[in-house]
C-alpha cells in the first residue's frame, strides 16, 4: 500500500491506484470502480474472511461507513461519531477516537457516519454535533477541531468530507429542522475556513469569506424570487451527502436536500437551490451551474444524491439516480440535461422530464393538498405518492463501470400516503408540516439492484431484494459488482448479467459500501456491517417487515482462500 503523506495528486489518481482507498467514492469522482482483477467472476467463489473487527460497546445502530485504506492501515468511522485505525495485516486495533457528543444532538436519520477523508498525515471526519475533527493518522491524536455550526439548531454532519485541489469541502445535515444548507472550504491541515457558499437563494448573490463578509458570487439572483417571504432563511437544501469532484472539469458537485418545510404550499416557487445539483468552482465557491431535479419539492425527494462523472461519446457527463425516481445524465461542464429516465417502476408526481427545458412534467394530482383549504380538517388532502420520501435511491452510493459502461443502482420500490399540515419554524424543532405512511408496492420485494445504461435508459438486469437496499455498490474490472443487503449478506454478482456468484452472511444488516485494494500480491475486499439508518426509524410498516436482524457494528475483510 501507499506510504507517506496523502497529496492532491494521489487523491486525483486514487481510482487508478489500487493499492489504496484514499477517498470516499474510491476516487473523488465517486465511480466506486476498481481496476483490480485477482478477485474476478472465475475466482470469487473462493472468497473467505481474512479478519473481522468489532466496533464494540453498547453503541451500535446504523453503520454506513466506507473504510479508507492507506499506509498499512484501515480508517473506519462508526456510529456515534467514532473512528478506528486498524492494522491491515492483522485486524488489530491501532487507535480509537470517540468524539464526546452532547445531549440533544438531532440527526434526523440515525447516528450514522459515512466515512472520513485523508490528507497529509491527517484523517478528518464530521461529527453528529457538527464539528470537524482532524486526527494524526499514526497516533489518533487531535490535530485540529472546528465547530461548523450549532447542533441545537438542528445542524449535524454525517457525510464523508471531500478533498479537492488541496481544500477540504464539506456540507451540513439538518434539512428537517430548517437549517440553511451550505458548502464550506477549509484548509485541511489547519481547519481554517476559506469560503462558505449557502445553497438557498436569498443568499444567492453571495458567498462568504472566512470572516463572514459577503462577496459577489458572479451568479445573479433576487431575494424572494423563488422563495416567498422570509422562508429562505430557514430553507433547508442541506448538503448532507457531501460532494464529488472531477479533476477533468475541475468542478465539485454537491447535491442539495429538500426545501424546508415539506409542506410545499407554504413556499410557492422553485425554491432554489433545494433538491438540485450545484457545481462549484473549488477555489472560490462560485456556483458554475445548478440543475434542479425537483422544483418546489413536495415529497422530501431531496436532490442530495451523488453526481458521478463518467465518459460517454468522448464527453464528460455526470449520472445521478435521484430520490424522485428519475436517473439524470447531465453535461458535467455546463449542467445541460442530456437524458432523464425512470429507474423505478412507479412514479406518481411527474410523467417525464422535459429534455428541452430540463423541467418535470408534473402530475397535479400527485401533490399532497393544502391544509389551508381544510380538506381533511386541519390536514390537506392525503395522496398516494411514489417513490416514498425515503426515495427510489437514498444515501447508499451507486457504482459506475467504465468496462461495462453501466451504472449499478441500489433502487427501492415503495410508495407512501402523504399529507400536509400547518407548521411554523421553531429553532431545534422538526420543520416538516407533513405526515406520511410508507407502503410497499409489491409483495415479494422492495429493493432492486439494477444495472442502468446511461445512454439508452434501459435497465440491463435487476436483482430483486426482499428488504429495501441501503448499502452502497462497488464494481471491479474482474467483471464483478459487490453490494450488501439488510438481510446481512455481502454479495458478488456478474457485472454483465447480474448472476449471483458469491455471498457471505456478515451477522447484521449491511448499509455501507464495500471497497477493495491490493496489498502486495493479494487483493482484499472490505465492508462494514451494522443494520440501521433511516429505514428502521422512518419505515413504519416497512420497517416492521424488515427488522429481522440484530444491530451490529463490525468491519469484515475478505481475500481468496488460496492466498
Ligand atoms: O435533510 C437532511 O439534512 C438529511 C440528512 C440526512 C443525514 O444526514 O443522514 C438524511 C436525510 N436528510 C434524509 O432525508 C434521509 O432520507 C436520510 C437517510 C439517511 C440514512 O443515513 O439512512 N440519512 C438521511
Amino acid at each position: 500500500a501507499d506510504a507517506g503523506n496523502v497529496t492532491t495528486a494521489m487523491l486525483d489518481s486514487t481510482a487508478k491506484n489500487p493499492a489504496s482507498v484514499l477517498s470516499f467514492g474510491m476516487g473523488t469522482q465517486g465511480q466506486r470502480y476498481s481496476p483490480l482483477t485477482q478477485i474476478n467472476d472465475k475466482t470469487v467463489a473462493k472468497l473467505v474472511p481474512a479478519w473481522s473487527f468489532s466496533f464494540g460497546g453498547e453503541k451500535q445502530r446504523g453503520q454506513e461507513s466506507q473504510p479508507l485504506i492507506h499506509n498499512g492501515k484501515m480508517f473506519v468511522t462508526a456510529s456515534y461519531s467514532r473512528i478506528f485505525a486498524v492494522d491491515l495485516k492483522t485486524g488489530a486495533k491501532l487507535w480509537k477516537y470517540e468524539h464526546r457528543l452532547p445531549d440533544g444532538i438531532m440527526p434526523c436519520c440515525d447516528v450514522v457516519n459515512r466515512g472520513a477523508a485523508l490528507y497529509g498525515n491527517l484523517v478528518i471526519f464530521g461529527t453528529l454535533d457538527a464539528y470537524l475533527v482532524a486526527l494524526d493518522q499514526n497516533t489518533g491524536k487531535i490535530v485540529w477541531k472546528e465547530k461548523v455550526d450549532d447542533y441545537a439548531a438542528g445542524y449535524s454532519m454525517t457525510a464523508a468530507p471531500l478533498i479537492a485541489e488541496g481544500l477540504l469541502l464539506t456540507g451540513v445535515s439538518g434539512g428537517e429542522f430548517g437549517i440553511v444548507g451550505r458548502v464550506e472550504a477549509r484548509n485541511p491541515m489547519t481547519g481554517d475556513l476559506v469560503w462558505s457558499r449557502p445553497t438557498v437563494e436569498g443568499h444567492m448573490g453571495h458567498r462568504y469569506d472566512k470572516d463572514g463578509k459577503a462577496i459577489d458570487n458572479g451568479v445573479s439572483g433576487t431575494v424572494n424570487k423563488t422563495w416567498p417571504g422570509d422562508l429562505w432563511k430557514t430553507g433547508g437544501a442541506s448538503t448532507w451527502m457531501g460532494g464529488t469532484y472531477d479533476p477533468q472539469t475541475r468542478l465539485a458537485y454537491f447535491g442539495t436536500g429538500n426545501p424546508a418545510p415539506w409542506n410545499s404550499h407554504l413556499r410557492p416557487g422553485d425554491n432554489l437551490y433545494s433538491s438540485s445539483t450545484v457545481a462549484l468552482d473549488v477555489k472560490t465557491g462560485q456556483i458554475k451551474w445548478a440543475y434542479q431535479n425537483t422544483p418546489n419539492d413536495a415529497w422530501d425527494f431531496d436532490g442530495a444524491n451523488e453526481f458521478v462523472t463518467f465518459d460517454m461519446d468522448g464527453k464528460r457527463y455526470g449520472g445521478k439516480a435521484d430520490r424522485n425516481g428519475f436517473f439524470y445524465v447531465i453535461d458535467a461542464s455546463t449542467g445541460k440535461l442530456q437524458n432523464a429516465f425512470p429507474f423505478v417502476k412507479k412514479i406518481t408526481w411527474a410523467s417525464s422530464i422535459d429534455l428541452k427545458t430540463g423541467r418535470p412534467n408534473y402530475i397535479a394530482a400527485g401533490r399532497p393538498g393544502d391544509p389551508t383549504k381544510g380538506e381533511e380538517g386541519k390536514k390537506g388532502t392525503t395522496v398516494f405518492a411514489a417513490p416514498a420520501f425515503l426515495g427510489a435511491k437514498n444515501q447508499m452510493p451507486m457504482a459506475y463501470s467504465p468496462q461495462t459502461k453501466l451504472f449499478y443502482v441500489p433502487a427501492n420500490e415503495w410508495g407512501m400516503d402523504i399529507w400536509n399540515e400547518p407548521i411554523s419554524y421553531k429553532k431545534g424543532g422538526a420543520f416538516l408540516g407533513a405526515g406520511f405512511t410508507i407502503k410497499p408496492l409489491f409483495d415479494d420485494y422492495i429493493g432492486a439492484m439494477r444495472a442502468v445504461d446511461p445512454k439508452t435508459g434501459k435497465i440491463v438486469w435487476e436483482i430483486k431484494n426482499n428488504a429495501p437496499l441501503w448499502g452502497g455498490v462497488m464494481s471491479t474490472a474482474g467483471n464483478l459488482v459487490f453490494y450488501g443487503t439488510p438481510e446481512g449478506f455481502l454479495k458478488a454478482v456478474d457485472a454483465k448479467t447480474g448472476k449471483e456468484l458469491w455471498k457471505f452472511q456478515t451477522g447484521s444488516g449491511v448499509v455501507a459500501p464495500p471497497v477493495t485494494w491490493q496489498d502486495g500480491d493479494t487483493q482484499y475486499v472490505a465492508v462494514v456491517s451494522g443494520w440501521g439508518g433511516a429505514v428502521p426509524l422512518w419505515g413504519g410498516e416497512v420497517a416492521k417487515k424488515v427488522n429481522f436482524l440484530e444491530q451490529g457494528g463490525s468491519v469484515w475483510v475478505f481475500k481468496l482462500a488460496s492466498k
